[in-house]
């Protein structure tokens, strides 16, 4: 293909949806490579919000630096209604093309790049998306930008809540972030020691009451053989009313000493962990390589190693499902546990 480096004058770049750590990382990598072209790079400020509003700034190599270590995203992220509506989407485009933008660089999730195929359907410019959310469920790339960060973040508090927990002999139920997947919820999970992972690749809400019963008989035996804590890691947006309904059906039903924790935001925030940095930076740099070669409508990712391109379309028709060896892992462990315990 023939390169585009005359042509490419300008690009502009946002980052969308949930915040994720590394999305700094990313934006620096995009901003230093484009200035090795002599591209010029805008920074639009709150997600799409900052394209319709024309809310922006000129992004140089001043910009971006010391941002490689911090979290959050310098350009501010946010949902968007208003790219919901053609109208929204047509005001989008008008600012590209007012502002003479060749390419649009997006880092978010599958919602994000769906703002991008809408933009598709109205401008000539080129896309390139970035995979960057915490959830990880996005197809196309092993890892998205952010999902270390959070999954050592969630580590980190829960080792500490099975302390506290050890030192009662209680039981916790955690809730994780990750709203349609469970890749924060089992990677988590395995990765703590979780006696229990209830996640969307193995509970069903409908067998909420016979779960319930399972988990009290594990309880019990558990707690009869060497009292001593016990973990539920949980998926948000999964068990009927969420983890306190849980956690309180197991005390006042059952009167189980039972505590609730629900981790939050605190899981997208924090300095990005050396895995997410690197990755940023390589996808941001073949970001502009891509832009370069005249490439549009792809997602980046890191597959093997290797960084790899999918189209937009594949990128949000494909959800990224939790590998089956970790939930198989996890299943084989609790069988091992159950036996020792007999
Ligand atoms: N179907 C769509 N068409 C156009 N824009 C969309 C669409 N879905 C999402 N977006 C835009 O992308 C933003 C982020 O999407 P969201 O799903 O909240 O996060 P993420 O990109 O992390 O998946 C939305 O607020 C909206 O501006
Ligand atoms: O901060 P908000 O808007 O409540 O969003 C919470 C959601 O955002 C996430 O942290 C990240 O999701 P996205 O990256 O898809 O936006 C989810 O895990 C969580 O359910």
């Amino acid at each position: 293909m023939m390169s585009k480096q005359n042509t490419i004058r300008r690009i502009g770049i946002l980052t969308s949806g949930g915040d994720a750590p590394g999305m700094n990382a990313a934006i620096r990598a995009v901003v230093l490579a484009a200035h090795q072209y002599s591209i010029e790079c805008i920074g639009f400020f709150h997600g799409y919000n900052g394209l319709i509003n024309q809310e922006y700034r000129l992004l140089d190599n001043s910009s971006v630096k010391d941002i490689i270590h911090k979290g959050g995203t310098i350009l501010k992220s946010a949902r968007c209604p208003e790219m919901l509506s053609e109208t929204g989407v047509k005001q989008a485009v008008n600012s590209l093309i007012k502002l003479q933008i060749d390419a649009l660089i997006v880092i978010g999730g599958d919602g994000s790049f769906n703002g991008m195929l809408a933009i598709e359907q109205h401008w000539q410019g080129q896309l390139i998306g970035l995979p960057g959310t915490i959830d990880n469920d996005l197809d196309g790339t092993d890892f998205t930008i952010g999902f270390s960060t959070a999954i050592n973040t969630a580590i980190e508090a829960i080792d500490k809540i099975r302390d506290t927990a050890d030192a009662f002999d209680r039981v916790f139920v955690v809730e994780l972030m990750g709203r349609h997947s469970g890749h924060i919820a089992f990677n988590v999970g395995i990765a703590c020691g979780a006696e229990q992972i209830i996640s969307f690749e193995n509970f069903n809400a409908n067998d909420a009451n016979k779960k319930v019963n399972e988990i009290v008989s594990d309880i019990k035996h558990h707690q009869s053989q060497d009292h001593q804590s016990y973990l539920i890691v949980l998926a948000e947006n999964l068990w009927p009313n969420g983890a306190q309904s849980l956690s309180e059906q197991l005390k006042l039903q059952y009167s189980i000493d039972c505590g609730t924790c629900i981790l939050g935001h605190i899981q997208r925030g924090g300095s990005p962990v050396a895995k997410d940095r690197l990755l940023a930076t390589k996808l941001g740099v073949a970001a502009i390589e891509a832009v370069l070669v005249g490439k549009t409508s792809i997602m980046l990712g890191e597959l093997k190693t290797e960084i790899e391109e999918v189209t937009l379309n594949d990128a949000v028709q494909h959800t990224k499902i939790v590998a089956e060896n970790l939930v198989v892992a996890h299943e084989n462990i609790l069988a091992l546990a159950a036996q020792n315990k007999r």
